[in-house]
């Protein structure tokens, strides 16, 4: 076990991987994983917690349970999970009998967010209740609680263990060129994705108002919360016009999805979201992304941080002294009811990971019972068609990141071998800065074969079109 906790990513042999393995953390539904082979008995939602307490440490994480567990008995419950105790800090000490020193972020600190205005002001998201008229909500529900038949899990690589997802899910996309190319051209997480459809009738309908409402939203955003009421730095100026929906179903309080950042691969740079939830009401939560020594910073500044073109979430002043990083990792919880459309705007996938908690319980819905159907509406960029994607020597593509917490680098982005940062597998050495122009389009020498090759067509258009 001691081996597993402590094991790194694969030894690297060229200087340009670890330049690149520096950059970043995993992910965290990467750590959760992780935490949840070593101790399968524990429920997800409170290793989370462990987790975040931790600072995002799978080795400290496994310390404090492993103390707990040490310190007393555990109980077992009902259903055969462990109960273990999540706020910490007052019971849990460490071999030097101080408690941890990373701050908690315990379940009482979870900001619980209910309001369109609060929802605005306090996370890069924007909410509208009662999005459609009921009547259509209730048709796209049925439609795709039937769709999710076809639904499955998908897999993910966890050193010598293939791990599935807490949930199931689908991409759905126009046409079937659009089909062909989504199973044989782009990847995710590295691999093909077989789970794939052709748009559905409701899905398609609901897309042109989805689409004229996160356009007026990133607007209205761009002016109340940029500086300058500007776009942001690398942000498309073009409309947002969606050409790919990811449709998840949480089947039951269980199912869950963890902390992640949405993939920006082909999305590219400062990407909108536009995601519509049905179904049982379940929470989103997010969390904004500390960089490496915040803390520290904080201490000795005293004036409130600007908000930047490159960084608009700077807006919100630190908290000063010990706890800013605690309260900079705090959590908060958006509560998605039945047919609200959430926006998630530009400054999101950089700056902030979310997650769905798995829950206690749930209201069951008159239709879908305990499932809960989101849909994510997105925009895949022409120019970040895979076949424009620098290539590793694996053969695959490269994906695109963002630093997010390493301070000399945060922000800026790059291209690397998927393989090579995921654990257990061995990958290439693959990295490169990715440079992109002022709109978020790539700065390379694309060969011009791609202006007749054919893209994802947006939604909208391709419905008026039959
Ligand atoms: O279910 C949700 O609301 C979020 C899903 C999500 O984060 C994703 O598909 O990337
Ligand atoms: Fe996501």
């Amino acid at each position: 076990m001691d081996r597993f906790i402590s094991r790194k990513r694969p030894r690297v042999s060229s200087p340009v991987e670890r330049q690149s393995q520096s950059l970043d953390d995993d992910s965290t539904d990467v750590k959760l994983a992780m935490l949840l082979s070593l101790f399968p008995d524990i429920e997800q939602d409170t290793l989370l917690d462990i987790l975040l307490s931790s600072g995002g440490s799978v080795e400290d994480a496994s310390s404090v349970i492993n103390a707990q567990l040490a310190y007393k008995p555990v109980k077992k419950r009902a259903n055969g999970v462990t109960a273990i105790q999540t706020s910490l800090t007052s019971h849990i000490t460490n071999d030097t009998g101080q408690p941890p020193k990373k701050q908690l972020t315990r379940k009482g600190k979870t900001l619980h967010l209910f309001s369109p205005e609060d929802v605005a002001a306090h996370t890069p998201c924007t909410i509208i209740h009662n999005f459609l008229p009921p009547e259509e909500a209730n048709a796209l529900l049925q439609e795709l609680l039937n769709e999710s038949e076809h639904f499955s899990r998908y897999r993910f690589q966890l050193f010598d263990r293939t791990v599935e997802s807490p949930h199931t899910s689908c991409i759905y996309v126009s046409t079937p060129e659009e089909f062909r190319q989504q199973t044989s051209e782009y990847t995710y997480g590295g691999t093909f994705r077989s789970n794939v459809r052709q748009l559905t009738p409701h899905l398609r309908a609901v897309s042109a108002r989805v689409q004229q409402a996160v356009n007026d939203e990133a607007q209205k955003r761009m002016q109340a919360f940029y500086p300058g009421g500007k776009k942001l730095r690398y942000q498309s100026p073009k409309q947002w016009m969606p050409n790919a929906a990811f449709v998840n179903c949480y089947d039951g309080p269980a199912e869950s999805v963890g902390y992640h950042s949405d993939e920006l691969t082909y999305l590219g740079p400062r990407a909108i979201i536009g995601s519509l939830s049905l179904g049982v009401e379940r929470e989103f939560r997010v969390r904004q992304i500390v960089a490496d020594n915040d803390d520290e910073d904080s201490k000795s500044d005293t004036s409130p941080t600007q908000a930047t073109a490159e960084s608009p979430s700077k807006r919100r002043a630190a908290p000063k002294g010990s706890d800013s990083r605690a309260d900079a990792q705090g959590q908060v919880s958006i509560h998605l009811p039945h047919n609200s459309l959430l926006v998630m705007h530009a400054e999101m996938q950089e700056e902030w990971k979310h997650a769905i908690a798995p829950a206690q319980t749930v209201s069951p819905h008159p239709l879908a019972g305990n499932r809960r159907i989101n849909i994510t509406y997105r925009w895949f960029r022409d120019s970040l068609h895979p076949r424009n994607i620098p290539r590793c020597r694996c053969g695959f593509h490269a994906v695109l990141r963002c630093v997010q917490r390493k301070r000399e680098n945060r922000g800026k982005y790059m291209w690397m071998c998927y393989a090579g940062y995921t654990p257990g597998t061995k990958g290439c050495t693959f990295f490169q800065w990715a440079e992109f122009d002022d709109d978020g389009e790539p700065l390379w020498e694309i060969q011009s074969a791609k202006d007749e090759a054919p893209t994802l067509r947006n939604f909208v258009a391709e419905e008026h079109k039959q």
